[in-house]
Formats: C-alpha cells, structure tokens, sequence
C-alpha cells in the first residue's frame, strides 16, 4: 500500500509541448527512471520503513469527488515506543520537580534564591519541552496526489483555480538582482495553466533597474518558457538549470535537437545576465545623457526610462519625491494577461528563430511591477505592508482565489509545484477550511554533511510536519500559499454555518476603495477564470489609492485584515490570527523540493554583478568561521550581537557558538516561532548599506569603485585572516607612512570583557611603527593610556616623521615581522587593493570606511594570551 502512494507521489503529470496535458506518465519513462537511480529507492524505501497510508485511494463516499491527497501515519511499531518514551520522561520530570520541592533549602542556608532561581528555570525548561512533545504524539503527513488532481481537472487542466504569485524584494545589491530575475523566470515557466496565474512583484525600492531587469525578464521569457515547456526542463530557474552537471533528459524530442536548443539558449541566457549585470550602468549612462542634454543643470538630475520618460520612483541623484523611501506608487503591467486559448509558436527558420516551437504554447503569465508609495514619516511596516499593498492591488488587476508568496531568494525549483496547494485546497474532506498550505524552506548550497544543521530538518522536517496532526504548522514567512478570502479576515465556512460572508456593510475595515470591496465577492470563487484588464485611467486611480501610505488608515489593515503589523513575527501571527478562526493549514514537502532557496544563506554582501551568483559559495568557505569561540563570549551588547561575518543560518539556527543560548531557549525556540527571537535579541539583518559598491550600484556614488572590489569568495578567504570570531574592531590611532598615505591602526581581539579589562592596561612590547625603519620612523614614544575614551585606549601612539596631526597620530605595530601581503592570487588581476568586507560591528566608521579603501595586513600576535590582530587602513585618493 505504501509502495503505491510513494509511487504515486512519484507519478508525474506532465505536460505536452502543445500545452495539453497527455496522459500519466506514472510508472512510465521519466518515473521509473527517477525511482531506479540508487537514491530515489533508498529514500522511497527509507519512507515506507516509517510511514504508511492512513486512508484509502479513491473517491469521498456519495460525492463522487476523488480525494486529492493521502494522509499517512508514523508505523505503530515506531510510534507507539515513542510515546511510551516521552511517557517515561514526562512520569522523570514529575518525579524530578517532586524531589525538588521536597528538598527545599532549610531556611537558614542562605541558597533560597539560588533554589527559586534554578526551579524557575526548569519549569520553563520542563514546560517547553512538554510543548514540543505535543505535535509528536501523533504525527501525520499529506501527500499530494497530483495525478488525482488532474485526473479531476480533465485534459486541458483549464478549471484549476487562480494563483496570483507574490514576490517581495527591497535592494538589488542586498538581494541580488539576478536571484530576483531568476525567480521570476522559474515562475513563469511554471507548469500551471497559464491563464490561471499571474506574477506580481513588488518593489519597495522603488529602483528602475528593477523594472528594467523584469522587461529584459520578459523578453527572455519568450524563449526560456517554451524551451522549458518543450524540453520539459527541470528546474526552471535557469541559473540553476544551466549549474546543474547532468539530468536525464525527460522531454520527447530528439536527443539531437535537445541539445543544440539547449545551447542556443545557454548563450542567450548569458547574454542576458549580462545585459542584468549592466543595467546599472546602462541606466546611469542614458540618465546622463539626458540630463546633460535637456535642463544644463536646472532642477533635479532624473534618472530616465528607456522611453524618455521620468522613472516615477527612486532616482539615481536623489531628489525631493524621489529617493528611497519617497516617492509615488507604480503599478506596471509588463506582460498581459494571456488569451485562454493556447497559441502555438512558430518553426524554425535561419534568419528569424532558430527553435521550433510549433508545437509548443508560447503564451506567458501576467506579470505586473508594483512600487506602493513611500512618504517620510509613515511605517511602512516592510514585508508585511508590501504583502497587504500586493494583495489589493491584484485584487484588481487578477483577483485569483489563492495568493502564494515568496521572498525573492526562493525559487520553483518543481515545476509542479503550484499543482501540489492545490490538492490541499480543493480536497473534498478539509479543503474549504484550510487557509494555507506551508512548504518547508530548503537550501541550497549548504554543505554536504550539513555539520551545522543549516538545513533545520528537525524544524521543518519535525516539528512542522508532525503539526499537521494538530492543526496545521505555522504560517513560515515564505513558500505559502494562501486562500485570499482567509487572507481578507473571513472565518471558514467549516465554523460559520453560512457560505463565507462577505460583508457589505463593513466596508470601512477594508479602506475607502469601492472598486476593492467589490472585488471581494469574486475572490472567494474558485472557477473564475482570470479575466485580461485594461489599465486605463480608472483603473489606474484605483490602483493609486490603493498603493497609497495613507489608505489603511482607520481600517483593518495589519490588524484583522491582511498580513498584521507591528509584531516581529508578521508571519506567524498572520498563521495563528488564521488558526484561531478556526482555519487550518497544510504542511506540504516535495520531492524534488518546490520552493528551494538561492544559494546558501550568505554571510555577508552580494556576489559582484556578474559574478557566478547561484552556488558561488562553497560552504566550507564558511567553516572556519563557525566555531565556537574558545573563550567565553561576552553577554551581547549594543554594539556586537552577533558576528555578522558569520554564517548564521538564516532563521532557524542561530548557531549556538555564535550567540550561546541557554539550552531551553533553543528548545522553546523550536516552538515558538524562531523569528521571534532573533528580532528579540535584535541581532541585525545582514544589510550592507554603506559598501561602496552596494553604494555605486545604487547610484548613489560616482566614480567607478567597483573595479577595485574583488570576488566575494577571495574576500572571505582572506577575511579569515584578519578577523577574530566575536571581536570587534577598537578604533585606533591614524598616521601616514612615508609616501604619505595615511595609517589607520586597529586592533581586535576576541573574549568581550576580558580583553577590555586587559587592553586597558599600557601595552607592552609592541615596536612603535616609527622606531621600525622600514617605516621611516625616527623618535619613539609609547603612550598606553588607562581607561579614557572608548576609543583608541588600547593604542599606543608614535610619533613619526610623517604623522601630521599631533600626539594621536600613529601606528603600533604588535609584531616586528613585516605585514603579510594581500593573497592577490585569490583575486586575479585585481591588484592588492581589496575593499574591506568587515562589518565592525555597530562601531560608528561606516562612513569614514566607505571613503577607505583597507589593505588589510593580519599581524597574529599573542599577548597576555589575547590574540590581537592588526589592520593597517590607507585612505584612497
Ligand atoms: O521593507 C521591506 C523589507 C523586506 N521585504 C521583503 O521581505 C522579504 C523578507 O525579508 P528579509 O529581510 O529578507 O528577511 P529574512 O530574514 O530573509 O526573511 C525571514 O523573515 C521574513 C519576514 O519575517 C519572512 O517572510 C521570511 O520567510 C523569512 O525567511 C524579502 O523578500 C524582502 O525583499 C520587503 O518587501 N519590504
Ligand atoms: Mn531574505
């Protein structure tokens, strides 16, 4: 039995080049291939060895409607030992605080304190620990059955409901643009009738590189969807299509054919990146041009679209209605909605195109740009307010039934992936009353062994899984998708003995859209097809409101309607404000996984443009930096929570030698939404925005730093050198050596507390830089200063011939050996001049550092058994 669902699972529905679905390829080709290779059967195997079926195949009784997906069970023979082990520990626990309140410390001891302190603590620890063990006492899994689904939706697929797709991003350095661009690829590739879903993304930038990257998106499209439809790509996102080494083929061409259409599109695939690369550029260049041609000067310098017109949003040289976080709503419609009847490409011909896709439907998804209005002095409420703005302003232009989201990191990595929520959603049993189905979140790129857990199986592959006995898991932030009605605040039909309401009278929580109230009776049917819009002036004032910072004023919005504000955890809240509605969720893992992550979680900054982006840091890269400090951290403060430089895996895993959570913490962490604790420890979000080619790429600097930077992954190497796990930067003195460049001294150490009780003290032995004569230094003098300033009390200070500017002026060198040279091998041609990619943590010389261009010398050196590390800064001229 658990053999049929697992090859059920396998079955792929898969569709024909024309766009007509053929018949199940279940046990056929491209299914049994997958099933042979050694680790498919491992897998498969290793499932049926814990889970079996819960319920039978076939139809609900009386209905005639097929069930959609399988429930599954943990075998008893596992289970039922399981339980009788938390029983155990749970009859250990009791009996544990038994004994504790029984052997009290007698009144005249004076540990009475310590006693409460440490019964405190194991309450918590007793109690979340019961907690977690709740979902697990009865876990249950549900398999889509995506061969069912399209059994129920016949051959054309055509009645599947609407899906509009939400993507979010902010910055095209922070989250780099060609991550962004290949989501939106593996979007619109994806294997869901094209009339039935629409791409939504929603800048808050407000860049026109953006814009820009989805038009070059939308015409690369044209070729990229019908190869993928015709060639039956997987993945579809094709920077990690192009990386991967071998996949059988699984398409019916001819092998021949294959792969000269494969090439022909890996060539126009790197032409595009590149044409992404330089759009910076690009538009700079024309924004120029322009504003030299027209004006000499006069007013603000716009930046301008490719059509002569003024980019509404941010512009390169900022100006008044037009810089981050001010300026106007836009709402593009790059790709229209399509017809509903298939259209069939053309054949192959020498001067034209080269691909046959005469058999092939060439029609695209809606895709849609949205920057919703930003004004100084209102909350933006980031992700979440971006989310609300997306979901009224499709309610116009799309309005499909369901809404999925994700960050613009994620990408459909199974082409199937939208088929699969919808299994949940329209399964006869409890598909009316579920609110969302949650995807796990997946990783690329962690390393193979996975040492520090960054995949988060325990979290996703546990917890969240084994709630769905319960009610369903939390709602993740990412990888969801969503009824919309649920989304709007209604309560599921399931409680509420009539149909969903849909109030008139309430208008109000919904703002003063008319055009948007009315929208919502629509949203609620799952059969209606996407009808095409026209954006015309109605239509667009609408859409302006809607955008508007003002429109949620007084209503719903954030609260009982949409995602909800003002909370760290936006998303869990939304998930349990759901919950407690009555609606339940579904937890949703495939194979291969629907909505992995590019690249690992990065440490730090983003891959150059251009650079190799997808799978461009090896994780071991990262290792070194992971280990536990040897000393004991300091508690966290202020200026250094945790490390930046260290690869924190996003969410879920705070590494415990990266910031030392006592160990019911972490527990509770696996219960509670773990988000929340790291916005309570407020450990920073790894944004660069004072890099200077973060900067450049901006626009918000000119000159043409960027050709100094060096790849990423030399910079890490060579970081590893200079920077110690948990120090932090003392700002030093600063001097000039003999051609007159200026020094800037630091030193770093590792162990909070100790090493500043310790550094205060007068250094000794350190070899003033003006004593070396390589520096040129004539007179000596050595200056540890006790306590002062927070800056600079650990330097001691020389004089030297070429220090200009008093007393503070100099350099300490802590090693006589000569500085270590900058491994230009790791660079190439760069030359030596490196940008420096530490964050000093929460130190203030951000800005000074943006000027600098650091060549970075380690000088390890051991004193009082501290490790200290010394930079020597030049200033770039
Ligand atoms: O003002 C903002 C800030 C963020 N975002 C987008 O929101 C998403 C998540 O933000 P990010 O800063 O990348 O947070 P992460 O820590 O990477 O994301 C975690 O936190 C998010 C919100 O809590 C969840 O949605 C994610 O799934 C979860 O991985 C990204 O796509 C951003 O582009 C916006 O659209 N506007
Ligand atoms: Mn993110």
């Amino acid at each position: 039995m658990a053999a049929a669902v697992t090859r059920r699972l396998h079955a792929l529905r898969v569709e024909a080049p024309d766009g007509h679905a053929v018949a199940d390829v279940e046990s056929g080709r491209g299914a049994s291939e997958e099933a042979d290779t050694p680790v498919a059967k491992r897998v498969a195997d290793a499932k049926d060895d814990v889970w079996v079926a819960a319920d039978e195949e076939g139809d609900v009784p009386g209905t005639g409607r097929p069930l959609l997906f399988r429930t599954m069970k943990v075998k008893g023979s596992i289970l039922h030992p399981y339980r009788f082990l938390i029983l155990v520990r749970l009859i250990a626990v009791v009996a544990f605080f038994a004994w504790r309140v029984k052997h009290r410390i007698n009144h005249d001891g004076g540990g009475a304190w310590l006693w409460a302190t440490s019964m405190v603590a194991d309450t918590w620890f007793g109690f979340s620990w019961l907690l977690n063990q709740l979902p697990k006492l009865n876990p249950v899994k549900r398999v889509p059955d995506l061969a069912a689904l399209a059994d129920q939706h016949g051959s054309s697929n055509t009645n599947l409901p609407g899906i509009d797709v939400f993507v979010t991003t902010v910055d095209p350095v922070d989250e780099p643009i060609l991550y962004t661009v290949n989501t939106i690829l593996s979007i619109l590739a994806a294997d869901y009738p094209v009339d039935r879903y629409a791409c939504y993304l929603s800048d808050d930038g407000g860049t026109l590189v953006h814009y820009e990257a989805m038009v070059e998106v939308a015409g690369f499209a044209a070729l990229w969807v019908p190869f993928c439809r015709k060639h039956r790509v997987e993945p579809r996102s094709p920077e990690n299509y192009f990386g991967m080494k071998t996949r059988p083929y699984v398409g019916r061409m001819a092998a021949g054919e294959f792969v000269r259409d494969h090439r022909r599109v890996r060539r126009e695939y790197e032409e595009f990146k590149v044409r992404i690369g330089s759009l910076a550029s690009t538009i700079r260049q024309r924004s120029h041009a322009y504003n030299s041609s027209s004006g000499k000067g006069v007013g603000a310098r716009a930046t301008w679209m490719a059509d002569g017109t003024q980019w509404p949003g941010t512009w390169i040289e900022q100006a008044e209605n037009h810089r981050r976080g001010q300026h106007a709503g836009i709402v593009q419609v790059i790709l229209n909605h399509p017809s509903c009847k298939p259209q069939l490409g053309s054949p192959a011909s020498t001067d034209d195109s080269p691909f046959d896709f005469s058999n092939v439907d060439t029609r695209l998804p809606m895709l849609v740009y949205i920057s919703r209005e930003k004004r100084p002095g209102y909350n933006h409420q980031k992700k979440a307010g971006a989310m609300n703005v997306m979901l009224r302003v499709s309610a116009l232009l799309s309005n499909a039934p369901f809404v999925v989201n994700f960050d613009c990191d994620h990408y459909i990595n199974n082409s199937q992936a939208l088929r699969a929520p919808m299994c949940f959603m329209l399964d006869p049993r409890d598909g009316q009353n579920t609110a969302f189905v949650q995807f796990p979140q997946r990783f690329d790129d962690v390393d193979p062994t996975d040492r520090y857990a960054n995949h988060n199986r325990v979290f996703f592959d546990g917890t969240m899984l084994s709630l769905n006995g319960l009610q369903g898991p939390s709602y993740l932030g990412t990888g969801t998708v969503f009824r919309r009605v649920a989304l709007y605040g209604m309560e599921p039909p399931r409680y509420r003995a009539e149909k969903i309401k849909l109030v008139a009278g309430k208008a109000d929580e919904f703002g003063s859209s008319t055009s948007f109230v009315s929208s919502m009776p629509d949203a609620a049917i799952q059969e209606r097809s996407i009808t095409p819009v026209l954006v015309d002036e109605g239509l667009g004032d609408d859409l302006a409101a809607l955008m508007t910072c003002a429109y949620e004023y007084g209503s719903s919005w954030g609260r009982d309607v949409g995602w909800v504000y003002n909370i760290a955890t936006e998303d869990v809240v939304t998930g349990f404000r759901m919950h407690s509605q009555g609606w339940r969720s579904m937890y949703c893992s495939m194979e291969p996984a629907a909505f992995p992550r590019h690249g690992a979680d990065q440490p730090h900054g983003a891959p150059l443009p251009g650079a190799p982006v997808v799978g461009g840091i090896p994780g071991d890269v990262l290792l070194p930096q992971q280990r536990a400090p040897r000393r004991r951290p300091a508690p966290p403060s202020p200026a250094r929570r945790v490390p930046q430089h260290v690869h924190v895996p996003d969410r879920h895993g705070v590494h415990p030698g990266v910031q030392p959570l006592p160990g019911h913490v972490a527990l509770l962490r696996a219960v509670v939404h773990p988000e929340a604790l790291r916005r309570v420890h407020r450990v920073p979000r790894r944004r660069h925005r004072h890099d200077p080619l973060d900067r450049h790429v901006r626009g918000e600097m000119g000159g043409d730093h960027a050709a100094r930077l060096v790849p990423q992954r030399a910079v890490l190497h060579d970081r590893r050198h200079r920077r110690v796990p948990g120090g932090c930067a003392v700002h030093g003195a600063e001097a000039r050596d003999r051609e007159g460049a200026a020094l800037q001294a630091h030193v770093q150490a590792d162990g909070g507390l100790l090493r500043r009780r310790q550094v205060r003290r007068p250094v000794h032995g350190a070899v003033g830089a003006a004593a070396d004569p390589d520096r040129g230094g004539a007179r000596r003098e050595r200056r540890g200063r006790r306590g002062g300033g927070r800056q600079g009390r650990d330097v001691g200070f020389f004089h030297g011939p070429g220090a200009a500017r008093g007393a503070r002026d100099g350099v300490q060198r802590l090693d006589p050996r000569p500085p270590l040279p900058v491994r230009a091998r790791d660079h190439g041609a760069v030359g030596k001049e490196t940008r420096h990619p530490v964050r000093h943590a929460g130190h203030g010389h951000r800005r000074r550092r943006d000027r600098l261009l650091h060549t970075p010398h380690a000088v390890p050196s051991r004193m009082h058994g501290q490790k200290l590390q010394l930079l020597l800064v030049k200033h770039h001229r």
